[in-house]
């Protein structure tokens, strides 16, 4: 009688225990999906009325001027406008308003704008009131920035619905600087969710369109800047550069776009995913049609206001004698890392681009990248060095990109089956595929402990020194490298999901953190195609397959060429892409 009361006793607390975990579970499925509902609404709200806004500024500024007089401004570069602008031939108010246009006819093709930034045309009117033009050298340039830039009064949401409407409360370092020296921050631009993807978009600002072919992706992260410099909205942008970019979508929309060495362009006031990644670090860098406008946003950007507002950046400034010497350089050059196979197409592009530089009098010398797959573990390592803790933590009660997702899924995968699991993944793959196997098991590895990291951080610097002995060659050291920005061209958004396989061109140099750039140097042809049927890539699995199909329909698309310095040699890779450029010529 005890036993079954003591029993029923039980029963009774078991009970009131599950009922209990039941309700507090369902309030907390309740509660995230009521979360989630309200941000939906938010960011539906900030989308429509960023469009209505758009909208009403065209309406505007419809009948401002005619069509020959725009046409007169949007044909000219960025050096020539400022030119004009200085001599009084265009105001700046005239120019932003042009562009403004421009870039909204942009945007409603590809939507790669996010934001108007309205304070650019009281800065426009200032600036016309100025009596001293030549004092300014990017006088009266509207400038592109992408949406994770913080701008006084303005939100940087870097793609997350939670971060609607919390507002900067001051320019970050960069627009400053642009703002002194003349230039007119105008839009800002999409970006892929958490800049954590080669993607162009995510759910608050949806995807972004390539402007050369609309159903195919501009490619990520600086995705808006790629397509709406693309699409001839914005003569210079900036965007961000963590494992390619800004070299990926400048590589896929056609144009030019720059790399910097870390800590030579102030990151302050930037809004970005993992603020602590010192390895793995960001640079900020600017994206253009020609490399002119990259030498000369270069040029100007590195001034004493910079150097004065952000005193870690290192205050040298534009080393004009490095980015001027004529004598001929000794290049490497490689089409082809040993782990992800380009397509014909990137292949051929490196071949044109090393003839292009000998004819320009420069050696070119075939190189070999030492052990990629070393700097990929590394890289991914680092990367994930919290096993995807800060990365989850943001992505909470939001809508995951699609393209994220499996990435996202993999950081959740319980840590104590991670070897089961990349088991699982190398049987259930019917390529059978080690190195996808291997990307898993480094994905799903739990946080790394301090002592971990620095083993970590150590071996990078055994690998930085191992990479540059190779630059140090018996008949003359290396000053620079080319080479692919991708393996692949730009395809449709499914297709580049698989980061991995994409990133291993430009990802080295950010561990690396050697500047790099890239150039348009060709388009694919259909003899590109005709060889690309016969692609098997070096392991003939997954990742080979997508390359394959993702570049399949591509005839007509730019492709682009890689160049690399040693760090802190900037002005000398911008030096290489100049003189690609004025070998190849514009395409
Ligand atoms: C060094 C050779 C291979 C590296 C391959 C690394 C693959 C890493 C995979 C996922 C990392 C995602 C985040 C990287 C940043 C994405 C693009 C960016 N913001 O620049």
């Amino acid at each position: 009688m005890l036993i079954s009361t003591e029993s029923k006793n039980c029963n009774i607390i078991l009970l009131t225990l599950c009922g209990l975990t039941t309700a507090y579970g369902t309030v907390i499925v309740l509660s995230n999906w009521r979360k989630n509902r309200q941000l939906r609404k938010k960011a539906l709200k900030r989308r429509e009325n960023e469009q209505l806004c758009m909208q009403q500024l065209l309406e505007q500024l419809a009948n401002n001027y005619t069509k020959e007089e725009q046409a007169e401004i949007l044909g000219l570069n960025a050096v020539e406008l400022v030119s004009a602008a200085q001599q009084g031939k265009f105001s700046p108010l005239k120019i932003l308003e042009t562009y403004w246009t421009k870039a909204i006819s942009c945007t409603k093709a590809t939507n790669c704008i996010t934001s108007v930034i309205k304070v650019a045309k009281a800065e426009a009117q200032e600036l016309g009131a100025c009596t001293d033009p030549s004092q300014f050298p990017l006088f009266g340039l509207p400038v592109s920035v992408k949406e994770c830039y913080g701008i006084k009064d303005m939100d940087a949401t870097i793609g997350l619905m939670s971060e609607i409407n919390n507002l900067d409360l001051d320019d970050c370092v960069l627009v400053k600087v642009l703002k002194s020296l003349g230039a007119v921050p105008f839009v800002k631009t999409n970006l892929s969710q958490i800049t954590f993807s080669l993607a162009s978009g995510n759910p608050l600002f949806g995807d972004t369109s390539n402007p050369h072919r609309l159903e195919f992706t501009p490619g990520g992260s600086s995705s808006g800047e790629g397509a709406l410099i693309g699409g001839g909205g914005s003569l210079l942008g900036f965007g961000t550069d963590t494992g390619g970019s800004i070299r990926f979508p400048s590589h896929l929309c056609g144009i030019c776009g720059f790399k910097p060495t870390c800590n030579r362009l102030s990151l302050a006031g930037l809004h970005g995913p993992i603020p602590g990644h010192v390895n793995i670090a960001t640079t900020i860098g600017p994206m253009a049609r020609d490399v002119d406008t990259l030498v000369l946003a270069m040029r100007s950007i590195l001034c004493p206001l910079m150097f004065e507002l952000d005193p870690y950046i290192v205050p040298m400034p534009f080393d004009e004698k490095l980015f001027g010497c004529t004598k001929p350089l000794r290049i490497g050059y490689y089409v082809d890392d040993g782990f992800n196979k380009p397509v014909p197409a990137v292949q051929r592009a490196v071949m044109m681009a090393k003839k292009h530089l000998e004819t320009s009098g420069h050696i070119l010398v075939p190189y070999k990248i030492p052990n990629v797959e070393r700097a990929w573990e590394l890289f991914m390592s680092l990367c994930f060095a919290d096993g995807g803790k800060r990365c989850k933590e943001i992505l909470k009660n939001e809508d995951i990109d699609p393209v994220l997702v499996p990435l996202i899924q993999k950081l959740y995968f319980p840590k104590c089956l991670g070897k089961l699991g990349s088991f699982l993944v190398n049987l259930r793959n019917c390529w059978k595929s080690p190195r996808i196997a291997k990307d898993f098991s480094l994905l799903v590895e739990k946080e790394r402990n301090i002592s971990t990291v620095w083993n970590l951080e150590a071996q990078t610097f055994e690998y930085k020194a191992k990479f540059f002995s190779t630059w140090v060659q018996p008949e003359g050291n290396l000053d620079a490298l080319i080479g692919p920005p991708s393996a692949m061209v730009a395809g449709p958004q499914k297709h580049f999901e698989d980061t991995t396989a994409i990133l291993s061109y430009t990802a080295l140099y950010v561990l690396l953190n050697c500047p790099a750039g890239c150039v348009p140097v060709t388009k694919v042809t259909q003899d590109d195609i005709d060889a690309l049927k016969n692609y098997e890539g070096h392991f003939g699995d997954a990742w080979d397959k997508n390359t394959k199909d993702a570049c399949m329909d591509s005839v007509g698309l730019p492709v682009g060429v890689q160049c690399i310095t040693k760090p802190w040699k900037d002005e000398l890779c911008l030096r290489v892409m100049l003189d690609l450029q004025k070998s190849v010529g514009l395409l």
